[in-house]
């Protein structure tokens, strides 16, 4: 686990392109902005090429995509694989929405993705895993998450993060474990999200996108743990207020002072 990549991050600032969901949007360019990358969102195709060209690193949402949305993604997943920028996917809710697994199946025919970003209920849809999955929540299942991950990065052949409670990253062989977090991750839609476009922004000041899945987890979910250590009874809304301000903040001596994986 190489934290010190956090501080590569900030003195490079990378451009992180998104192609993000319109729900959460604000949250995803400000998470971005406030760890020390730089985001920039589009949904128009024409300029998919030279967005991707500009770019340290893409992650694509399947958040709310319509039809017509549909072309621009391929397009810019080809465009990452064409001009060799690492590409992250958060596949929203493809454990819940027949269409959306026949969706993200089809659009990962087309493009070789280098990280899938889920929840337990994403990952072992992907996995072909059974799983009950809550909209866009992980719901329940009994599986392994370890196992599930690891089918799941074979199955596709690329870096998994199965995040939750426990986050598991695996590159289909090796696996970590990072068990720092909070729950008040789930009462704020789009943590996952954030962590998707965190995720591209740390690949894109490295070539090890195994490491660079492991420390961005590692990174979001101890940022998220110091700010609720230091305040009691935080709600909803202030979460994600001081998660913004920690994440501009937070050292790598913060991060490693209170880091537990495995
Ligand atoms: N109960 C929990 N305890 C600690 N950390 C958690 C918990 N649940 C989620 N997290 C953390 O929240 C972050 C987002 O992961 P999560 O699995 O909730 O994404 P998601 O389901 O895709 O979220 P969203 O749909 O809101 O975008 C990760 O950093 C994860 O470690
Ligand atoms: C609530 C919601 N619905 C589609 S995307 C999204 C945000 C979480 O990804
Ligand atoms: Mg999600």
């Amino acid at each position: 686990m190489k934290v010190a990549l956090l501080d590569e991050l900030r003195a490079k600032n990378p451009i992180v392109f998104n192609v993000s969901n319109f729900v959460t949007v604000q949250d995803v360019a400000n998470g971005i902005n406030a760890i020390g990358a730089s985001p920039i969102m589009s949904e128009e195709v024409a300029e998919a090429d030279e967005m991707v060209g500009l770019a340290g690193a893409v992650c694509l949402n399947l958040g709310a995509v319509t039809s017509t949305q549909i072309t621009q993604i391929r397009a810019v997943g080809q465009s990452a694989n064409r001009q060799h920028r690492p590409l992250v996917i958060d596949p929203v809710a493809v454990g819940a929405v027949k269409y959306r697994m026949q969706m993200a199946t089809g659009l990962l025919n087309d493009f070789h993705p280098d990280v899938i970003r889920g929840n337990a209920g994403e990952i072992a849809a992907l996995a072909g895993v059974d799983w009950q999955a809550k909209g866009i929540d992980a719901g329940e299942g009994a599986g392994d998450i370890e196992a599930i991950a690891k089918a799941c990065a074979q199955k596709l052949a690329c870096v998994v993060i199965l995040s939750g409670p426990t986050d598991v990253i695996t590159d289909g062989t090796q696996a970590v474990k990072v068990k720092n977090g909070t729950s008040l991750f789930q009462v704020h839609v789009g943590s996952g999200d954030m962590l998707s476009s965190i995720v591209a922004a740390f690949c894109a000041v490295t070539d090890d996108y195994y490491e660079a899945a492991q420390t961005a987890c590692l990174v979001f979910a101890a940022t998220g743990q110091l700010v609720h250590d230091a305040t009691p009874n935080l709600g909803a809304g202030t979460f994600i207020m001081k998660l913004l301000d920690a994440l501009q903040t937070t050292t790598v001596a913060d991060i490693e002072g209170i880091a537990d994986f495995e």
